[in-house]
């Protein structure tokens, strides 16, 4: 394929590429500094777009407009009306899925295939939560005096801050904002630096499908991150702040947060255990740790990033997973036959290296070295396995965020427990075995938000996300998403 079909403007739908942030309603082509940043394609370097770099006073006015709009439209929409809204954003989204996926390969660099993925993944929670928003229920209690009758309603939050990482560059705002329009909230959106486009794409979408204008906004800057992220923390005009990305982040933004006491859902790091037992179905386990690991070329924040094997079956283990890794093509995402494209930064390369090298010298077998692949570019990494991993390695205890895949040997179950929960992180983790017995113990004993049982992929619109410990709190999507963006009221009536 030739390098010209990797630019942006090769998509069909060209008015999915946006020149600016969205604020209350218009499209900024210019930021009032003139300041601008780079978007780039991170398998060449090449720059996608050139966008304005907003200041904090362009922001506080997307804050404003998010603002004004709650209170004067927004929150006295119909739950039936904010449906079709939705649904409509879920219909122009599958209808430009092509496009959308284009945009996320390109300043993401996850394989084409990854990233279709991902588009109906992103869509979805618009077609769920367009069933949600007229199924929202109170309570009527028995108070203890009789005379009071007492009932509880649900009401919208208000403006929400949503922050997003670039590893699912419309997924993570889809599952935030699609719940957040839902209930009558608004919305001011600040996706990653690295990947803004796809953020901007949602941005024109919702615009299309009719949402009152300031009632979704994204703004963006390449230079101001942390004072963007300090102002909307402490912004008394925002009532929830939603965010996704490392923990390291989180700890900061829910310490700004204290300010105004702002309402928080953090969805922050994983160090996920997949343990698979000798009674397992070796092959599927194999599969599943494919697709598990594999997805986004390991940069996910569910990902298998310890994998424990128990020792009867290492050997055949082992060997079916490097056959089945060394079938992988590496290359751009947008190259015919790519099924994994390249890393998104040389600082995740790195550290992939670094657990690699500290996993080998604390004395790990390597099965496949795997390593950077310079030929095709800086960002490119063939997948490494490595067994015997002693627990004493780095990677036992930190997120590797890349293509590495360290597997560690267990006797019992209860040896391999002590070691899957002996990390400050608690997101997702997996069994693999043919025993119930075993899956339930496991299901009960694993400290994890979620434990998905004999399958390497769960994520699901429908399906409460999220972690525990150092993970994070909250849950995303399903019925119980509902109860981030909302409020409860109690209202009491006395003297009857
Ligand atoms: N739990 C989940 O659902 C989930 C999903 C995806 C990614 N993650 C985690 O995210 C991490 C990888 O993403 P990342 O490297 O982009 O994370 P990151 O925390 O560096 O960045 C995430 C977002 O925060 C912004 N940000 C960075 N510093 C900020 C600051 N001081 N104030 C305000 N905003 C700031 C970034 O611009 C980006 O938009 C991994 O740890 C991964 O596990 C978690
Ligand atoms: O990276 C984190 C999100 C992954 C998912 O929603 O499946």
């Amino acid at each position: 394929m030739a390098e010209t079909t990797y630019l942006l403007e090769n998509i069909q739908n060209k008015e999915l590429i946006r020149r600016g942030p969205f604020i209350n309603g218009h499209w900024l082509e210019k930021s009032e500094s003139g300041e601008t940043f780079n978007v780039t394609d991170p398998a060449n370097g090449k720059i996608l777009n050139t966008l304005p770099d907003l200041s904090l006073n362009e922001v506080e006015q997307a804050i404003k407009g998010a603002h004004d709009t709650f209170y004067n439209t927004y929150k006295n929409t119909t739950p039936r009306q904010r449906a079709q809204w939705l649904r409509t954003i879920h219909d122009l989204m599958l209808e430009n899925a092509d496009d959308l996926a284009r945009i996320i390969t390109l300043e993401n660099g996850k394989s084409l295939a990854d990233a279709l993925s991902e588009v109906k993944y992103a869509a979805s929670y618009f077609l769920w939560y367009s069933e949600e928003a007229p199924r929202q229920y109170g309570a009527t209690i028995q108070p203890s005096i009789s005379s009071n009758r007492v009932f509880t309603i649900r009401q919208p939050i208000g403006v929400c801050a949503v922050i997003c990482p670039w590893n699912f560059p419309s997924a993570m705002i889809t599952r935030k904002a699609a719940v957040a329009l839902a209930t009558g909230c608004t919305v001011v959106v600040k996706p990653d630096h690295e990947t803004p486009l796809s953020a901007l794409a949602l941005g024109y979408l919702i615009e299309k499908s009719g949402v009152p204008s300031g009632a979704f906004n994204v703004v963006i800057s390449g230079t101001k991150t942390a004072k963007l992220g300090t102002m909307l923390c402490e912004s008394p005009l925002i009532k929830k702040l939603t965010f996704t990305g490392s923990t390291r982040v989180g700890k900061i933004l829910m310490a700004q947060s204290a300010s105004n006491i702002k309402k928080l859902s953090l969805e922050l790091g994983g160090n996920a255990p997949f343990i698979v037992f000798k009674d397992a179905d070796i092959e599927h386990a194999v599969n599943q740790l494919l697709l598990c690991k594999f997805r986004g070329l390991g940069q996910t924040c569910v990902c298998a990033n310890r994998i424990y094997v128990q020792a009867e079956i290492l050997d055949q283990f082992v060997s079916l997973l490097k056959s089945k890794v060394e079938q992988f093509k590496i290359g751009h995402g947008l190259s015919k036959g790519t099924t994994h494209g390249c890393l998104i930064n040389t600082q995740t390369l790195d550290k992939v290296e670094y657990h690699k090298k500290d996993a080998i010298e604390k004395g790990a077998a390597v099965v496949t070295e795997g390593g950077p692949l310079p030929e095709l570019g800086p960002t490119f990494y063939k997948p490494c396995i490595l067994s015997n991993v002693p627990y004493s390695a780095v990677v036992a205890k930190e997120e590797t965020f890349g293509p590495l895949c360290p597997i560690f040997t267990f006797n019992s179950m209860e040896e391999v427990i002590r070691e899957a929960n002996d990390t400050e992180f608690g997101l997702a983790s997996y069994v693999f075995s043919k025993d119930i017995n075993i899956i339930f113990h496991m299901a009960e004993a694993l400290e994890a938000g979620m434990v998905s049982c004999n399958t390497g992929i769960f994520s699901d619109a429908a399906i409460p996300f999220g972690g525990i410990k150092e993970s994070g709190f909250g849950r995303e999507g399903s019925l119980y998403g509902i109860e981030d963006y909302t409020v409860v009221k109690t209202v009491n009536i006395g003297n009857l």
